[in-house]
């Protein structure tokens, strides 16, 4: 049984369709990535998921429970964090994490959990003070508690520094490491580049890709450019002839190559290395997440390559 599986979902406000006709499967233990650009549909869907929104039609299960139906036992299974999640102003943190331990029957330790999300020194200090940051440490911790089989976050990273969201990260990483199913929104695309088995793009509503990053280069086009400087430069005819090589171009005095896959790129560096040319340096990138989102949100140009890309740890799946 499939952790999430949404089908046919469609969400309309008034004459507003916020997700159409959207269907997707998280199996148990991926860490799913769901991006978009502001108003596609993401926040509206994970509450569509947590109950707290009925759809116009469709419908949505967690663990083989449906979202509308049995939302309750949902509740007691999933760690949920919520967009702009409000705490209780006269409670502290560790009070809050009692709370939600009660709520799910648990017996966390709130001391452990405080650990976990950087907070132990606020422990005892009302959260009506607490600042974006602590807000949203502490709602992430209280999604925590119970050792919940499915995390579902909503821009988890929201008001976080860069200690914290590299906590955030340590923590989607040690929870997926325990068969945890985590399924987050988010536009931090280096965190979900870092962390994510899949990411579904969503665009107006409709889902535009679902598929690992790595699937997503194949798909948009350039996976790997060289860049090469050489004296003289390379042919570029015949760099461009060579199978998988996708466009050659000059920028900068570089001989920039655009390569399907690895092997395309070897057989690139093999013809560079083969010609009458002195080479004096190859840089080799692979297209970003950032490059592939602009790409399949409807970018004309090919992605192109910037940031070396984070590693995707695994292939879970194919296109849906
Ligand atoms: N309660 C509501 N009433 C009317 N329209 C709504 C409501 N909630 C969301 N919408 C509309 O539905 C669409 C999708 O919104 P949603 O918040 O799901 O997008 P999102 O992808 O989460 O955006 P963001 O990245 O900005 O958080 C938007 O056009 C939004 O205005």
């Amino acid at each position: 049984m499939p952790a999430i599986t949404i089908d046919s979902l469609r969400k309309e406000y008034g004459d507003a369709v916020a997700v159409d006709d959207l269907s997707l499967t998280v199996e148990r233990g991926e860490v799913f990535g769901f991006l978009g650009p502001n108003g596609a549909g993401k926040s509206t869907t994970i509450d569509t998921l947590l109950g707290y929104v009925r759809p116009t039609a469709g419908t949505v299960t967690i663990l083989g429970h449906d979202a509308v139906a049995e939302s309750r036992a949902i509740r007691q299974r999933v760690g949920v964090l919520p967009d702009g999640y409000a705490l209780y102003e006269r409670l502290t943190a560790r009070e809050h994490l009692k709370l939600a331990a009660s709520f799910r029957a648990a017996d966390d330790d709130p001391e452990a959990v405080l650990e976990r999300v950087g907070l132990v020194d606020a422990a005892d200090r009302r959260a009506g003070n607490f600042s974006k940051g602590m807000t949203q440490r502490l709602a992430l911790g209280m999604a925590l508690v119970g050792d919940p089989d499915v995390l579902l976050f909503d821009e988890p990273s929201t008001g976080l520094d860069p200690t914290g969201v590299a906590e955030l990260r340590r923590i989607v990483a040690e929870e997926a490491a325990g068969g945890t199913t985590v399924f987050f929104s988010s536009h931090d695309l280096a965190q979900v580049e870092a962390t994510c088995d899949r990411v579904a793009i969503l665009g107006d509503g409709r889902l535009l890709a679902v598929d690992t990053v790595a699937g997503l280069r194949d798909r948009y086009g350039a996976s790997v450019t060289l860049s090469i400087e050489a004296t003289p430069l390379p042919d570029s005819d015949v760099l461009g002839s060579i199978e998988g090589v996708r466009g050659v171009s000059l920028e900068d005095d570089r001989l920039v190559c655009r390569c399907r896959d690895a092997e395309s790129k070897v057989r690139a560096l093999r013809a560079v290395f083969d010609a009458d040319v002195e080479v004096f340096d190859v840089d080799t990138e692979s297209a970003s997440l950032e490059d592939l989102f602009a790409a399949s949100v409807g970018d004309d140009a090919p992605p192109s390559a910037s940031a070396p890309s984070a590693t995707v740890t695994a292939e879970t799946g194919g296109t849906q």
